[in-house]
């Protein structure tokens, strides 16, 4: 079925409500926003392909000697809303009906509504989030459960916040002259166009989280799409607020340009830490000097990883803004008390160390872990937040040690686990669960880009070399993943294997691994499959 309106068509299936999301009015929104952004979108990705030509030639990533006076500046991001001072502790999750629901409701400060790394963007699934999203902040949002368990949202619930996909995702249900538009303006557009006066009459925001940047021009991207947007709508200036993750290593050295450029509106930065790993190999991961070990040993701890978050906590407070902290992938463990108090633990030490460096909150990707984190936030975080704090303020962190290449060593285990992980979160995400528990840890976009492109390096690598001598080859991944794909089907059963999309999964990891042009992103391929 198609509607056709301005230029702008939807080709996705309207089921019911659809059209609730899919108005004329919102639809014209949309393509303005495709219209006027669109192209510079695509420039943008052009330039992060140039950069990488760049590192492959040898040039490292550093801080820009153009936007010094920028680093050396003295200013402040605008001052935060209320509901904004105190983000202790932030629930992620998919925009899924009945998790919107427990997210709300979790106890947490904030819920983080994902149409990221926790959603496969189906059709469904994107439509059927913002209409989730727009009953929640209507609040008659409601669910029951197949045995007849019912939600509705408590008194008092988190404060909304919404991911919009990365510029590199589209949108291909919806057309703009033909061509498929961009995924993250259709998420932040409906988002904003459907619900903005409703969360300003409730006493709250157009609260974002923008994944994945690359740049501070990615940042004045979304910026001028913000300024445009409250414009267009008749909304004050500066009433949109935007935490940026910082998530990839180019990011990294751009931190201070990129909380300028949003300034206005600004809600700080975010250590996305699992992209971040993926990003640091996928940027230098032509670079024979740069090798990461397993992906369990790439912890917090890594120097280089520490190093980033203290930059992040010390350019945010510098800037007045909130530094958040960043997931640790346990989920509470059913079944096995001494393995959940472990994993408890774990989230707890994590948590610890954040509050402990002067993060102003964390993430948690369960309902179970609020509990912990508030625990550690509130024991730790007296006030607020500690934006006015003065920890870090006096620490250098320089190219090399964002750069670092951390210690350890790649066992065959490590290789098993990357295959058997990332295949099974490949086929979820192709069934529609874009988050996903395997092996009593979160998985989701960012975790299997880890464990594909580890793979992919390891292969490539002169020093892709297990720490029994044997070195990481082609043959050696198509042994190992025989073996785990046979694991899997003993573990989930034969019918959920047959139904679960595993050989289209297979398929696909196999492109990514054993083909040697490296693929930008899992997601790409994947959403020609979904
Ligand atoms: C790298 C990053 O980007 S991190 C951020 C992106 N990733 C995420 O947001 C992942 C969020 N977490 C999740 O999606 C889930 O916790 C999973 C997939 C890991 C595990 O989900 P499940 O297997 O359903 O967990 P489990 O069975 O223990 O859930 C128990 C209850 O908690 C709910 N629940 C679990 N996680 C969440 C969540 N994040 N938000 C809201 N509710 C949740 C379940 O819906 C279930 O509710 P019910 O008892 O009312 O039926
Ligand atoms: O989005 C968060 C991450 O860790 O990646
Ligand atoms: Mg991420």
């Amino acid at each position: 079925m198609s509607t056709q309106t301005t230029g702008i068509e939807v080709v996705g299936a309207l089921k019911a409500q659809y059209e609730e999301i899919l108005t004329p009015e919102a639809l014209n929104f949309i393509e303005e926003l495709e219209q006027n952004f669109g192209a510079r979108r695509v420039e943008l990705l052009q330039s992060r392909q140039k950069r990488q030509k760049e590192i492959n030639q040898g040039k490292l990533p550093d801080f820009l000697p153009e936007t010094k006076q920028i680093r050396n500046g003295d200013w402040t991001i605008a001052p935060l809303p209320q509901d904004l001072q105190d983000r202790r502790v932030e629930i992620t999750g998919p925009t899924d009906r009945k998790m919107v629901i427990n997210a709300l409701n979790s106890g947490a400060k904030v819920f983080m509504a994902d149409f990221e790394d926790a959603t496969s963007p189906t059709w469904e699934n994107i439509i059927e989030g913002q209409i989730n999203l727009r009953d929640a902040v209507n609040r008659t949002v409601s669910f029951e459960n197949p045995n007849g368990k019912k939600y509705v949202l408590n008194e008092e619930t988190a404060v909304l916040f919404v991911r919009a996909r990365g510029l590199h995702l589209e949108e291909k249900h919806v057309l703009l002259n033909g061509k498929p538009i961009s995924g993250g303006f259709f998420d932040f557009g409906m988002y904003f166009f459907h619900n903005v006066k409703n969360l300003l009459a409730r006493g709250s925001g157009p609260y974002f989280y923008l994944p994945k940047l690359e740049s501070h021009l990615e940042a004045r991207l979304w910026n001028d799409v913000f300024v445009y947007a409250q414009e267009r709508l008749g909304i004050a200036q500066s009433t949109i607020k935007a935490t940026v993750l910082i998530e990839t290593i180019m990011a990294a050295f751009e931190m201070n340009e990129i909380l300028y450029e949003l300034k206005e509106h600004s809600a700080g930065l975010n250590c996305g830490r699992w992209d971040y790993i993926f990003s640091y190999l996928k940027k230098l991961r032509n670079n024979d000097d740069v090798i990461l070990p397993d992906r369990s040993q790439v912890t917090m701890t890594a120097p280089f990883m520490r190093s980033y978050s203290l930059l992040t906590i010390q350019t945010c407070h510098r800037r007045k803004a909130p530094a958040m902290g960043g997931m640790a992938a346990q989920i509470p463990i059913r079944n096995n008390p001494q393995a959940n108090e472990e994993a408890f633990g774990k989230v707890r030490v994590d948590k610890e160390r954040e509050a402990h460096d002067g993060h102003d909150g964390t993430w948690v990707a369960h309902p179970g872990l609020v509990p912990v984190a508030l625990e550690v936030f509130n024991r730790e975080m007296p006030i607020a937040n500690q934006i006015h704090t003065a920890k870090q303020q006096k620490i250098t962190v320089t190219a090399q040690d964002l750069l670092e290449v951390p210690g350890g060593t790649i066992t065959e285990a490590g290789v098993r686990t990357n295959i058997n992980v990332g295949i099974q979160y490949v086929a979820s995400w192709l069934s529609g669960r874009g988050a996903a528990p395997i092996y009593n840890l979160m998985e989701d976009a960012a975790t299997a880009e880890i464990s594909r492109s580890q793979l992919w390096q390891w292969i490539r690598h002169p020093k892709g070399n297990l720490n029994d001598g044997r070195k990481v080859t082609a043959e050696m991944y198509e042994q190992l993943k025989l073996e785990e794909l046979e694991k899997i089907k003993q573990e989930i059963g034969e019918q959920a294997y047959e139904g679960g999309r595993f050989d289209e999964a297979v398929r696909l990891f196999d492109g990514l691994i054993l083909k040697n042009e490296f693929v930008d992103f899992i997601t790409l391929p994947g959403y020609e499959l979904l």
